[in-house]
């Protein structure tokens, strides 16, 4: 059903891909496997139409060319992408999320069947469709990146790391759920570093080196390849979860979910479709864009920031009074609104201690008495 071919990609100079073929068929994980810079995202991302360098080749979906289109048209064609780091709205709730992901038109007019596909095969969704993505574990939110990118009614889904930062039973879970989405007809094309548990689900497997896959085979024989256990499964199958990558720190789910509305114990699909899709995605883009305050984890409260402030002028004042040092010179004479005004147009910037002559010329100097608005005049 997906099928590459020549695909090849450069960033600049660099090229990350070459040549790269594979084929992805309805009902059937396929893993590909590599190295850290092997080229595995590049190769996800070249397919989604999100791929910042230049891509040369065949990308199709059944017979229709994918190569090259943009993002949206890509979803269009069938295929959705679970990046790495999941790109889900922690700030909407569950709901709201798989919402998001019925945006496409083909997804739209049914998205009330791609909805109770989901909660079959998700049956947690839909206890925690009123909670805040971002109170929920890292498990709990990779199903709901995974649950958005089926709301789109894809017939290949592609998966970056999504193993990424999870605890071994979390990931393990994971696994699970995604051999469920395969007996739902669906192909998904996985990224993974945990080599043990994405063969031990796959159907077939790809390993990929400098860009080029070297070798193609069914998941199973890869699982017991010496060969292959000793480069991405630490040299023991069943022991290491790929090649170097630092370990991901699991995500702990919170000690109380706190959810923004109370949990539902079953949606509808009528209360998913109720919701007006563009009002939510017009929302969520500017949700996006952060102020620069939720950015800044010092800034996060305004008590340091006014601490900083306080302390600032207070020195500036402090400094202000402070008796100004002899050997400075005096300010430059200015005409005041209430002092009188000096008889001569100009007034010379003074020598420290006793003010210019001007030849051929009087000069009157006022000088204000300290602590008060009274002058004195001074003649020169
Ligand atoms: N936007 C970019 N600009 C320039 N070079 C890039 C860009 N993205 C990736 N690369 C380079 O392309 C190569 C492949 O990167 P890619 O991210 O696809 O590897 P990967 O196999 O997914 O690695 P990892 O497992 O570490 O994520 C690397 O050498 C990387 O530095």
């Amino acid at each position: 059903m997906l099928e590459i071919a020549g695909l090849s990609v450069r960033y600049g100079k660099h090229t990350a891909l070459t040549e790269t073929a594979l084929s992805v068929k309805k009902g059937e994980i396929v893993v590909i496997l590599g190295a850290n810079g092997a080229g595995k995202s590049t190769l996800l991302k070249a397919i989604a139409g999100i791929c910042e360098g230049k891509s040369t080749g065949s990308v199709t979906m059944g017979s229709d060319p994918v190569l090259g289109l943009p993002a949206h048209k890509v979803v269009e064609r069938g295929i959705a992408l679970v990046p790495e780091g999941r790109g889900i709205f922690g700030d909407l709730t569950v709901r709201e999320n798989l919402l998001l992901g019925a945006n496409p038109q083909r997804a739209r007019e049914e998205a009330d069947a791609n909805f109770e596909r989901l909660i079959r095969l998700f049956p947690k969704l839909t206890d925690r469709a009123g909670q805040t993505v971002r109170t929920m574990s890292g498990g709990e939110q990779q199903m709901v990146a995974i649950g958005r990118a089926m709301m789109s009614n894809p017939e290949i889904l592609m998966l970056d790391e999504p193993s990424l930062g999870l605890s071994p039973l979390l990931a393990k879970e994971l696994f699970q759920n995604l051999k469920a989405v395969r007996a739902a007809g669906l192909g998904i094309l996985l990224v993974e570093q945990n080599a043990k548990l994405s063969l031990a689900i796959a159907d077939r497997g790809y390993l990929l080196e400098n860009g080029r896959i070297l070798r193609e085979d069914k998941a199973s024989i890869l699982l017991h390849d010496p060969a292959v256990q000793a480069a991405y499964l630490g040299g023991a199958a069943g022991h290491a979860t790929g090649p170097a990558k630092p370990t991901p720190v699991p995500q702990a789910a919170p000690a109380t979910p706190t959810p923004r509305a109370p949990s539902t114990a079953s949606v509808p699909s009528s209360q998913i479709a109720g919701l007006d899709i563009d009002a939510l995605v017009s929302s969520a883009a500017q949700k996006a864009v952060r102020p620069p305050s939720t950015l800044t984890p010092a800034y996060t409260t305004s008590a340091p920031r006014a601490d900083h402030l306080r302390q600032t002028l207070s020195a500036i004042e402090s400094a202000a009074r402070q008796p100004r040092p002899s050997s400075l010179p005096p300010l430059r004479a200015q005409a005041r609104p209430n002092a009188p005004t000096a008889s001569a147009p100009t007034v010379q910037r003074p020598t420290p201690g006793a003010p210019t002559p001007i030849p051929g010329g009087r000069v009157d100097v006022y000088r204000r008495r300290p602590g008060t608005s009274q002058f004195d005049k001074t003649e020169v």
